[in-house]
């Protein structure tokens, strides 16, 4: 159908509808005008007036209604918009926040203002040396929030860095342990462990931690330590303590002892493949090629393994301590003197940095913690660092690292109680733990010592490989008592019959793999030389 045709149907529609209504409405008024018997005008009128009245009451009506629907639409509208508000006020004052601790955390920079530490996120507890705090930091936050600003919570709490500690906790990292010193750290001294103690700790222990825990490092493997503090502080006894603990907890390995004091390190002289008790510098250089010799020939083992496609070789640890280090590095300003430290710091790096792989690890001590007393080149490869007292944060820096202040949570051992000896910060791992070193009993010691080469001495008995040719040829000079032996005398020993003296010189030292030298007495081998022969060739 056309627009047209339909606009001209419409016009039909309503002119009808009009004259309807209009018939409509006379008709009813008609009706009204018969039965009130009123005039025209007057029945018009008065239904006109009441169609009005109704017209009116019935818009009266309709507002009513939409002002009681649009009432209670309201009410519900406030009622919801101010409930979560109630509920949320509720909830605040149902869990209030810690006083203290938000209190501390706030002015320390660790939590922000508007944050708060809930109280029904807090526990705190007594424990013999302390108050242990486990709270919850807000959301958004982590432990490490407080760890980098744990000496300024130290200062929140009303004491010093050394009162505080803190852990974190395996479930949550919101979650923190901080544990509060009731009085300095290791104020009352905690008793030696014993060895079972010391067999159970999963690695190394090296002293107790401030609330009496052994606290070490987890392996001794490929890893080297340097211990640095002032004269008197413990050091010595504190590595008499880590040995001690290394020959329970390590199993089998070597030890290579350079007593730079002369007698700090006596005890473990029986356990020892090398003791040298010596303050020349000749001595620890003629040591550090011994060991470096050992790593190169390990490296090569290393590599010719990884050319055929074999196993990595397994080697026995071996350990060099050398108690006061410094003195081998100091020179005496002439030119060879200069010559020779500059060789010596050399070579001591190049053994340090080459313990991952070699799994000859070093422990240097010092007591001239100086800048220049162990050159950087050599302290920077300890993977291990611990600073006992010492008179100023300066001076840590030369133990610890020139970062070391930058690191998380750092200890200042200026701050360590001098009279309070052999307390260290083992700075592992880039964590800093503040320690105690043990003070064994020297029976305790022997008796470690003693039970060290027993055990050894009884592998050896079970599981003797056939001696070479060069063991066979030491025990032979051993058991003569001799320094030295001439080919010739050392040769029938080991089943060579050649009677022409230089033949017989030449086919020994094929046998052993080592050329003879000249002495006064003849051509021949030395002790020495044979042992560290056979030691650089394992
Ligand atoms: N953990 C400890 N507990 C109790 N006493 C200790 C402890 N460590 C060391 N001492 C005592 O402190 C004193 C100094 O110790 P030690 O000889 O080990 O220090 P040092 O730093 O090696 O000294 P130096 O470098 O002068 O030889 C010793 O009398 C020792 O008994």
């Amino acid at each position: 159908m056309s627009k047209k045709q339909q606009v001209s149907d419409d016009l039909y529609g309503q002119a009808a509808g009009a004259i309807g209504g209009l018939a409509v409405t006379f008709g009813v008024l008609a009706a009204i005008k018969d039965k009130l018997g009123l005039s025209w005008p007057a029945t018009v009128l008065l239904t006109a007036g009441v169609l009005v009245a109704l017209g009116y009451g019935a818009w009266r009506l309709r507002a009513a209604i939409v002002r009681m629907l649009a009432g209670e639409a309201r009410t519900g509208t406030a009622l919801k918009q101010e409930a979560p508000t109630t509920a949320t006020e509720a909830a605040e004052e149902a869990v209030p926040a810690h006083p203290e601790l938000t209190a501390a955390l706030t002015t320390a920079g660790v939590i922000g203002r508007e944050q708060v530490i809930r109280a029904d996120e807090v526990t705190i507890t007594d424990v013999p040396t302390g108050t242990l705090y486990d709270f919850l930091v807000p959301k958004g936050r982590t432990y490490e929030d407080v760890e980098k600003r744990l000496g300024t919570v130290a200062g929140m709490f009303g004491v010093t860095r050394l009162h505080l500690t803190m852990e974190r906790s395996r479930d949550n990292e919101r979650r923190v342990k901080l544990l509060k010193l009731h009085e300095p750290p290791f104020t009352k001294p905690f008793p030696a462990p014993t060895r079972q103690e010391i067999e159970a700790y999963p690695g190394v222990p090296f002293g107790h931690d401030v609330t009496g825990r052994l606290a070490g490092v987890p392996t001794f493997d490929k890893a080297s330590l340097l211990v640095a503090g002032m004269t008197q502080m413990g050091k010595t006894t504190l590595v008499n303590g880590i040995i001690t603990c290394l020959l329970i907890a390590y199993g089998e390995f070597e030890m290579y002892l350079l007593d730079g004091k002369f007698c700090g390190l006596t005890k473990f002289e029986k356990k020892a493949v090398r003791y040298e008790s010596s303050d020349d510098p000749a001595v620890f250089e003629n040591m550090v090629d011994e060991l470096n010799a050992r790593s190169d020939n390990r490296y090569a083992k290393i590599k010719e393994a990884i050319q055929k496609r074999q196993p990595a070789p397994k080697f026995t640890p071996v350990i060099f301590i050398v108690d006061e280090a410094a003195d081998f590095f100091a020179h005496d300003e002439s030119k060879e003197g200069k010559e020779q430290a500059r060789r010596i710091a050399e070579k001591t790096r190049s053994l340090v940095a080459k313990s991952l792989e070699s799994g000859i690890s070093s422990v240097l001590m010092t007591q001239r913690p100086s800048t220049n007393a162990i050159p950087v080149m050599v302290r920077d490869q300890f993977l291990y660092r611990m600073c006992l007292y010492v008179a100023s944060a300066g001076t840590t820096k030369v133990a610890l690292g020139d970062t070391y202040f930058e690191t998380v949570a750092p200890i200042n051992p200026a701050l360590l109680d001098p009279d309070i000896k052999g307390q260290a910060v083992l700075f592992a791992n880039g964590r800093s733990t503040l320690i105690r070193g043990f003070n064994f009993e020297d029976e305790f010691i022997w008796s470690v010592v003693d039970q060290a080469i027993a055990v050894k001495q009884q592998e050896k008995t079970l599981a003797a490989p056939p001696k070479s040719p060069i063991e066979r040829a030491i025990e032979i000079m051993r058991n003569e008592g001799v320094d030295f032996m001439r080919s010739v005398d050392l040769a029938p020993h080991l089943g060579i019959t050649e009677p022409d003296p230089t033949e017989c010189g030449k086919q020994l030292s094929a046998l052993l793999g080592v050329g003879s030298g000249r002495t006064a007495q003849g051509r021949g081998y030395k002790l020495d030389d044979l042992t560290a022969a056979a030691r650089s060739s394992s």
